[in-house]
């Protein structure tokens, strides 16, 4: 097997969006190996030509917990893939200065990514950096204010969770209907499989209109296995060699193709999509485009709210808290109706939804050096790639305690004085990334975990089977973003008395 083959075994996928910077090593080869004036200093133990390659594609966890005990100080460290140089920062004032430097773009990533990996057209990518005459200027320049704009608190944010909420609600209907037909009434189900139909079923239809799953049915499950494949993707290597992949990305190109009407989906899908026309890109392009955004929609609330309600199972006096504290958001009937006291009047489920998002966050802000800059008092230089993981800081004891590997519902209600329990408050939860790139579809991720989270265990009477299992973030496989469970999880669904 040829280096390149191993890679792209499935054993050894690669498990954050920091896979991306693998993908772009594997794609632009180079033979530099000594360190050049003042460079972060070269975390030891590379091998040969892949340096810390297999490393990484092994538990990338474990490489940024080796890059943290070496570094000590914190201070910018190198790692070299494939003779790509790449760049560990770690320390927060650091990541600030990263967040806030042009030299050292995103937007080179995401146009990478939308060839290799979303297989968009390489003319369509160059066209997004094309004004036109609304006069918007590039595509990749505009889409942090476009999409911060419409996903921002107020009428925007609630034009997409009321549709989310109203497919929501069709969709439990739905089950519970499905539940009084089963013999018993109960249901064994694959928690994290039956949460990706509740959670992304909705979210797909207020985004981009019924055609989608009317054409597909199966697109969630293709969407989870291409969160699987990303590495295989990133590698750019022969369609052949990752066929069936490419076999997966093909299934659901095909299904935004013909499944996503515009003038269905949410105002600015179609905004977007005309943007696109203006520039002279095809509907192809257009609607892979949006299937890229669909992704991003999936990818992290799916398993944040796995992970919400695993642990609240895991924790049944916490639950019965925060039901009971989620209360005021609902009416005589049980519906949910004021999704913004959710968000805003219930610090309990509040504290609880950040240590989620700090204990299963599997993501890494990528950037690509376009100028050599001085980061943390070393040289960043021009082609390298900057990684900004945000395991290792979420796992630092002296921000979270010594108790950071764990979860612990009430971390971020604590006082934070007893030695060893600190509490340095949400946030310095990093889940949503920062700078121009703070994740813009947050406040709508949290409302549609939360009033998933509480219409489901308003709803229904859900058990763990096993609940002696341990099962925790799965830091060595592959995923882009939040990490999955380390196992599959299963749990008894019926309907609660009188639903
Ligand atoms: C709990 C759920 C979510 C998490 C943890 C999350 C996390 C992130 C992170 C870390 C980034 C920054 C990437 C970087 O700088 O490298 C990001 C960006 C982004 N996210 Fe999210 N996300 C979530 C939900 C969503 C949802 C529901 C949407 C869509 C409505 C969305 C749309 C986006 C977009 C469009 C960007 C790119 C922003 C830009 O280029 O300026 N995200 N997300």
């Amino acid at each position: 097997m040829s280096t390149l083959e191993q890679l792209a075994n499935p054993s050894l996928v690669a498990s954050t969006l920091g896979i991306v910077a693998l993908g772009v090593a594997l794609n632009h080869w180079s033979k530099r190996t000594g360190l050049r004036p003042n460079e972060p200093v070269l975390l030891p133990g590379g091998l040969p030509l892949v340096g810390h390659a297999f490393e990484y594609t092994r538990d990338p966890s474990a490489l940024y917990a080796r890059v943290r005990d070496f570094a000590r100080d914190l201070q910018p460290i190198s790692v070299t893939m494939m003779g790509q140089r790449i760049y560990v920062i770690m320390k927060p004032q650091d990541i600030s200065t990263v967040w806030k430097t042009k030299e050292l773009s995103f937007d080179a990533i995401v146009e990478w990514g939308l060839n290799t990996i979303f297989t968009m057209s390489p003319d369509a990518v160059q066209r997004l950096h094309l004004d036109a005459e609304d006069g918007t200027g590039s595509m990749y320049v505009n889409s942090h204010t476009f999409f911060r704009d419409h996903l921002a608190p107020g009428r925007p944010l609630e034009l997409i969770t009321s549709g989310f909420v109203e497919y929501m609600m069709k969709d439990i209907e739905a089950f519970k209907q499905k539940l009084r037909e089963v013999p018993g009434g109960k249901l064994q189900v694959d928690l994290m499989h039956w949460i990706r139909q509740r959670v992304g079923i909705p979210s797909t239809n207020a985004m981009a209109g019924e055609g989608l799953l009317q054409y597909d049915e199966g697109i969630l499950d293709a969407v989870a296995q291409f969160d699987k494949d990303m590495f295989r993707l990133s590698s750019g290597l022969p369609k052949w060699i990752n066929k069936g992949a490419h076999d997966n990305v093909r299934r659901l190109s095909d299904a935004f193709a013909h499944g996503l009407e515009g003038e269905k989906s949410i105002y600015w899908v179609e905004k977007r999509m005309k943007m696109m026309a203006d520039r002279g890109i095809s509907p192809r392009d257009q609607t892979t485009a949006m299937m890229s955004l669909w992704q991003a929609l999936q990818a992290n609330a799916i398993p944040m709210t796995f992970w919400m309600m695993y642990q609240l199972l895991r924790n049944p006096d916490t639950l019965q808290e925060l039901m009971q504290e989620a209360k005021p958001s609902l009416d005589s009937n049980g519906n949910l109706v004021d999704i913004e006291y959710l968000s805003t009047k219930t610090p309990k489920l509040n504290a609880f939804y950040w240590e989620v998002l700090r204990y299963a966050s599997g993501n890494t802000s990528v950037r690509q050096v376009l100028e050599t800059v001085s980061i943390g008092g070393r040289t960043l230089y021009k082609g390298a790639m900057v990684m900004l993981p945000s395991r290792p800081y979420h796992m630092d004891p002296e921000i979270f305690g010594d108790d950071c590997d764990k979860f612990v519902p009430d971390r971020f209600l604590r006082d934070g004085k007893e030695p060893g329990k600190l509490n340095p408050g949400i946030r310095s939860v990093r889940a949503f990334g920062g700078g121009n790139t703070l994740c813009p579809g947050r406040h709508f991720a949290t409302n549609e975990i939360f009033s998933a989270v509480v219409t489901i265990f308003n709803t229904f009477d859900i058990s763990l089977v096993d609940p002696s299992q341990s099962v925790c973030p799965r830091t060595d496989g592959s995923t882009v973003s939040t990490l999955p469970p380390n196992k599959v999880v299963l749990a008894d669904i019926k309907l609660k008395e009188g639903k």
